[in-house]
């Protein structure tokens, strides 16, 4: 099996490569399950973090785990914006996304309840890899239309050439074949 080697402080884990569409592989991010590389990035993270920043904001589902470490860290609260219409939403906000590198398209939610927590407030997005930044600019818009002020655009890693306006901790990249 083909391997990236991929790290973070003190911490290294050789992941697989794999192909997302044909021709195009990526080194496989994995933070679920892995406390270590979790410690090591939120640690990271926070010192990026503006200290005018009211609240974290991340999205379902790998990114959850390092929002909940950088808050735990931080003390700032977080909230979850779901890939998934779940029954017990109340007029939720609904964000159409475009994941180039995945190929998919999805959809936001975020129920009322939650986006009221974010008006007025200053928040910081929370992500385990940025890659075309189409999911970023969603939840960025899930943000705006909450009536929050982005301050801050994080990431655990970068991954590919595009410049996009983000503070990431490493670069990862995208690796074509014949
Ligand atoms: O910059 P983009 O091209 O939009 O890609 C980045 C997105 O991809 C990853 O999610 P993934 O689709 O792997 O879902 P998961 O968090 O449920 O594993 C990551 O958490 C971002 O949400
Ligand atoms: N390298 C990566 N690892 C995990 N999920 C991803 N989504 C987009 N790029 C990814």
């Amino acid at each position: 099996m083909e391997t990236y080697p991929i790290t973070v402080g003190k911490i290294t884990r050789h992941v697989p490569v794999v192909e997302t569409l044909p021709g195009v592989h990526i080194p496989l991010v994995e933070l679920m399950g892995d406390v270590e590389l979790v410690q090591a990035a939120a640690e990271a993270l926070v010192k990026h973090l503006p200290a005018e920043t009211d609240i974290l904001l991340t999205l379902e589902t790998s990114p959850i785990v390092l929002a909940h470490v950088m808050s735990a860290l931080s003390g700032k609260p977080y909230i979850v914006v779901r890939r998934k219409r779940r029954p017990y939403m109340q007029n939720p906000i609904i964000q159409e996304v475009e994941s180039l590198t995945l190929g998919v398209s999805e959809t936001l939610w975020l129920d009322s309840r939650q986006a009221e927590r974010l008006l007025g407030q200053k928040v910081a997005l929370v992500f385990d890899v940025v890659s075309s930044g189409g999911t970023m600019m969603a939840l960025e818009k899930v943000a705006t239309r909450a009536g929050a002020t982005v301050v801050a655009r994080l990431a655990a890693f970068h991954q590919g050439s595009s410049k996009l306006p983000i503070t990431s901790l490493a670069e990862i990249p995208i690796l074509q074949s014949a």
